[in-house]
């Protein structure tokens, strides 16, 4: 398995009680499995990517990625094991607006210590196998569309070649059928790839792509019940 989350609970400050936020959420996600995690607003799925993403650390449970255990590793081990075996594709991206695409990718490479020319190539072939070719891998954020800056989003998570990804409501500012394209997107890549992906969302309509459906609510876990 590439990623197991088991027996999770996180809770945050609330005035003087604690709210909690995930109530013993276990998951296992094996390496080019795409799922899918729906609930409303408020049930505990962007709480659940952070504590995938190793970016908030549980008051119970275990989250491996890989087989490692992440509570046992030191917080330098830890961003080291997200910068290396996790890619995130958050809701908003945040791309940098002085890039262009393809420099996205290679500012990355360059923040791994690697020669940001060195790795031109193959930015360019994964923006390519994204969808962005015909010179908008050379156009910065503001003149591609909400859905190429999504495909750049992408590229950039998978550009470390991370054995997990984890991608937050990454259709919620696009058009039913862009949004069923990134979708589409996502899936390919998790076989192509072999990642272990959970993408997170609320858009009912968007799930035909995935391999599993869980539901959560009220920061429980369940199989989805087929519409
Ligand atoms: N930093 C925080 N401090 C306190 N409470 C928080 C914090 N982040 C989230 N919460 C609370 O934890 C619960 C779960 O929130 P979370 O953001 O995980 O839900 P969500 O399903 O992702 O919601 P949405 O679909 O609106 O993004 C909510 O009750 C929320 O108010």
């Amino acid at each position: 398995m590439s990623l197991v989350l088991s027996d999770i609970v996180l809770t945050y400050p609330d005035g003087d009680r604690r709210l909690t936020a995930l109530d013993g959420v276990s998951l296992e996600v094996a390496a080019g499995e795409f799922t899918a995690v729906v609930g409303p607003s408020g049930s505990g799925k962007s709480s659940l990517l952070a504590v995938a993403a190793t970016l908030l650390t549980p008051d119970a449970g275990r989250v491996l990625v890989g087989g490692q255990d992440v509570g046992a590793l030191s917080a330098a081990q830890r961003t080291a094991l997200r910068r290396d075996r996790i890619g995130i594709v958050f809701q908003q991206s945040n791309l940098l607006a002085s890039l262009t695409a393809v420099e996205q990718l290679q500012a990355l490479a360059h923040l791994r210590g690697e020669k940001p020319r060195a790795v031109a190539a193959r930015a360019e072939s994964l923006l390519a196998s994204v969808g962005l070719t015909d010179g908008k891998q050379h156009r910065r954020p503001h003149q591609l569309s909400g859905g190429e800056r999504q495909r750049v989003n992408i590229a950039r998570a998978l550009f470390a070649e991370p054995s997990v990804l984890l991608v937050d409501e990454p259709t919620s500012a696009l058009d039913h059928e862009r949004g069923e394209q990134i979708v589409g997107l996502l899936a390919r890549i998790t076989r192509e790839h072999g990642t272990a992906t959970i993408m997170v969302t609320h858009d009912k309509a968007q799930l035909r792509a995935a391999d599993r459906v869980l539901e959560m609510v009220d920061g429980r876990l369940a199989e989805a019940v087929p519409a």
